[in-house]
């Protein structure tokens, strides 16, 4: 089938967008590792879809599909874009828009220029809600992993987090870690593993490697994650600015509040793929 795309990206986070509204849309792993392919197919991070609405709250469902072809509930950087895409596409004309996941909902507005902000639901830090598997919740968790033993803190902001705080993100075993740590047995749906540096109270410089992926310029969850986990760890304020490889998010939160995260979301170009 001749399936219209977009393409898009988010301080480097790229994205194939998918049109589910005007035509129902079903795909097969298989189907988003071609989509997701840097050499056979179009190439990208992950397979975003629009869908009709679930229910009566939300504007819009929204699938996440990583490019190898694994269905997640949460992509931040892509939410971004999806607002976007619906916008360009003509499928709202609302400034804010709510998307449903399979795990979670947000609340998204247009901002100038290219920037989105996103609300997302409170953080779950409960281990069976992320799900973690430990004998109780904790600010900090050890891992004894084939890289040794690794602390950091666990969280979901709709999708798992493991962050791991370092002394410089540059020199972070991103590969090495991540790739021991993303399909650690603790983590029962796999985990997207974050390496964190606080700058000041206000600043982190923050490394992802994505389940799913690998390492990716981006990750809007995880900057969340990552300010969430150094919040709890009193070591920031509220607000913080995050800075990754790709480029610099904002984000916002307190204790039992929903996260707030504010950066761009770009339209590259728009093709058609045989599928
Ligand atoms: N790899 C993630 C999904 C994409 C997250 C990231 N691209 C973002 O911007 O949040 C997972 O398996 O949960």
């Amino acid at each position: 089938m001749k399936l219209p795309f977009a393409k898009m990206q988010a301080l480097g986070n790229d994205f194939v967008v998918l049109d589910g509204v005007s035509t129902p849309l079903t795909l097969t792993a298989a189907q988003c590792r071609k989509l997701g392919d840097r050499r056979f197919g179009v190439g990208c991070d992950q397979i975003l879809v629009v869908d009709p609405a679930p229910d009566a709250q939300a504007d819009f469902g929204y699938r996440i599909f990583n490019c190898d072809g694994s269905e997640v509930g949460q992509c931040g950087n892509g939410a971004r874009c999806l607002a976007r895409f619906v916008e360009r596409q003509g499928l709202s004309t609302a400034r804010a828009i709510q998307v449903a996941t399979r795990t979670t909902r947000m609340n998204l507005e247009l901002l100038e220029q290219d920037w989105v902000r996103a609300e997302l639901s409170r953080p779950e830090f409960q281990p069976a809600r992320i799900p973690l598997d430990v004998p109780a919740q904790a600010e900090r968790y050890t891992l004894d992993s084939p890289v040794g033993m690794v602390s950091g803190g666990a969280v979901s902001v709709g999708n798992p987090h493991f962050v791991i705080e370092v002394d410089d993100v540059a020199r972070a075993p991103v590969q090495q870690w991540g790739e021991a740590l993303t399909r650690h047995a603790a983590f029962p749906e796999g985990v997207n593993v974050g390496f964190v540096e606080r700058v000041a109270a206000d600043h982190l410089r923050l490394r992802v490697f994505e389940r799913g992926v690998g390492e990716t310029p981006a990750c809007g969850s995880g900057a969340c994650a990552a300010a969430v986990i150094q919040r709890v760890w009193g070591h920031t304020e509220a607000r913080v600015r995050v800075d990754l490889p790709g480029g610099q998010l904002r984000i916002a939160w307190d204790e039992g509040q929903n996260v707030f995260m504010e950066g761009p979301a770009t339209w590259v170009f728009e093709g058609e793929i045989e599928l």
